[in-house]
């Protein structure tokens, strides 16, 4: 029996169902328009294959007994393989990176402090949490972090990292116990718990509850690390199954490539009228597009923990030439880590240089995040923002914002990298609240030397070798650092490998789940 003061809040979303006529109901006719997981409050749950490979649930998904919360549990490695369980062994990962997630179990806002071996008042300022609220990033076993307070500095929890313990808590109401290796030294008198207001005291309850959740959910499910902040729900918008390797998906869209660049005055800016072609029968610019109606694209599975999907020309010569233009007009900046605003970094960890490109820019640029949407089957409703009459569409939206940020343009040169990271932020205390879900990221060129993207932590069985996707003009990679329970998938750490000779220019899509503020 758990407490029930805890209110799962869980937005009222129907899973996916999907079926053409919801799309020209919706005069959406302008492509694979449905598949995700919200459905228009109209729509008539219509039989189709698609519709039932929605519905059909990860096998992986099992009821954790007491919790009324499926679990995604960890696959036999051999299933990876398509072979019988048992006759594959899995590999130990030579990297020993993971993620450190602290717990802010107190009611004042904290600052984590890196020490990089000149204690707290000289380490590295990594996030900032609020009351009850918890930040982190990704670090190595024996790594030392303070919890201190904002300006004074003064220290109120010190935490090392252990090999195999994800999430770590400061709580100044109740001693260590000193077997929880992720039990924080509190460096001050235990507080009483009397001092807290009733809204502090749920908070706090709750906190306490995500972190006996914590052990219970990575025993059931055979290892993962629990980094999420129990209740939650599971993703909204649709993930692509990722059960054995080389498994492959197929997507058609009309949102073909361009071959042709169209003359500069076509390429002008876009309203969210014009994004939604509320008035167009065509496709635009169909003269400089390859003549086809549709443009088929296959996604394979490279990866299974984490889910990593591979799609080869998902852009054009032309559209990668597009986007570069467009983004150096723009001014790249040396880029930061963190998540924008007061979290973000300018460090050592990311060398590159950036700029963001939105979907407004050019009729070009829409058409790419339009096809994005069709490979990741989200409603590119979704992915701008949305008018008042389509309301009706997304009642449950708190916000009509995109779910996902601009495009993402970054630039390495020779020397540069970006050592092995999370792309996701932890969610705030708020039931449900939005976090980065899947990453939908591109390589707009190609033939250097090193410029992998190395996900160092992948499950396999030994003598699998490693996934390093190697960068080629036009290719897209879909990874998902979210698991099919909602946690946040540990494995999905990564780095960009040094550029050893040459240049290399990517691209992130970053989409929230289950919205984006
Ligand atoms: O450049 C890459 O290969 C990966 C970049 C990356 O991980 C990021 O920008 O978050
Ligand atoms: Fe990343």
């Amino acid at each position: 029996q758990h407490p029930g003061h805890l209110v799962v809040d869980v937005l009222p979303l129907k899973r996916p169902t999907s079926n053409n006529q919801d799309c020209e109901a919706f005069g959406n006719d302008d492509g694979v328009c449905f598949s995700n997981g919200f459905v228009p409050e109209n729509s008539d749950e219509v039989e189709s294959m698609e519709a039932e490979q929605l519905e059909e649930e990860d096998p992986m998904l099992e009821e954790m007994p007491g919790y009324n919360f499926k679990a995604y549990k960890r696959a036999d490695i051999s299933s990876f393989y398509n072979e019988p369980p048992g006759s594959r062994v899995e590999a130990t990962p030579s990297f020993q990176g993971q993620a450190a997630k602290f717990q802010n179990m107190s009611p004042e806002r904290l600052d984590l402090i890196w020490d990089a071996g000149s204690g707290a008042a000289n380490g590295n300022h990594i996030c900032s949490t609020g009351p009850f609220e918890s930040c982190g990033t990704s670090s190595f076993a024996t790594h030392v972090f303070y919890f201190v307070r904002p300006k004074t500095m003064e220290v109120v929890c010190t935490f090392q990292v252990v090999k195999e313990h994800s999430t770590y808590y400061c709580d100044p109401f109740v001693a260590n116990d000193a077997e929880d290796e992720s039990a924080g030294e509190l460096n001050e008198p235990l507080r009483s718990i009397a001092t807290l207001s009733y809204a502090e005291r749920k908070l706090y309850e709750a906190a306490q509850f995500n972190r006996d959740f914590a052990p219970v959910y990575k025993n059931f499910t055979g290892g993962n690390e629990w980094l999420g902040q129990f209740p939650t729900q599971k993703p909204q918008h649709f993930m692509w199954r990722a059960d054995y390797f080389g498994q492959e998906h197929h997507v058609s869209t009309k949102e073909t490539h361009f071959v042709q660049l169209p003359p500069q005055d076509r390429l002008k800016r876009l309203s969210i009228v014009e994004m939604k072609r509320e008035n167009s029968t065509s496709l635009p610019l169909r003269e400089w597009r390859e003549d086809a109606d549709t443009l088929n694209l296959t996604l394979t599975v490279i990866s299974v923990a984490p889910r990593i999907i591979q799609i080869d020309n998902f852009l054009s010569d032309i559209e990668v030439d597009h986007i570069l233009e467009t983004a150096l007009k723009k001014n790249l900046q040396r880029s930061t880590t963190g998540m924008g605003g007061a979290d973000a970094h300018v460090s050592s960890v990311r060398t590159s240089r950036t700029t963001w490109l939105s979907r407004h820019t050019s009729p070009i640029l829409d058409a790419i995040i339009r096809r994005g949407a069709d490979v990741m089957k989200i409603d590119e409703a979704l992915m701008r923002h949305r008018l008042e009459n389509e309301n009706g569409r997304y009642p449950h939206m708190p916000n009509k914002n995109p779910i996902n940020e601009d495009l993402q343009i970054v630039h390495y040169d020779q020397g540069q990298q970006y050592t092995a990271h999370h792309d996701f932020g932890y969610p705030d205390t708020r039931p449900n609240a939005p976090s980065r879900s899947i990453n939908l990221c591109m390589y707009l060129n190609e033939g250097m030397e090193g410029g992998e993207t190395s996900f160092p932590r992948w499950r396999r069985a030994k003598h699998g070798g490693a996934v390093k996707a190697v960068p080629k003009k036009g290719k897209a990679m879909i990874f998902y650092m979210r698991l099919p329970d909602g946690n946040l998938d540990d494995l999905s750490q990564h780095a960009a490998m040094p550029v050893l000779k040459g240049e290399k220019w990517f691209a992130n899509l970053w989409t929230w789940d289950p919205y984006s503020e």
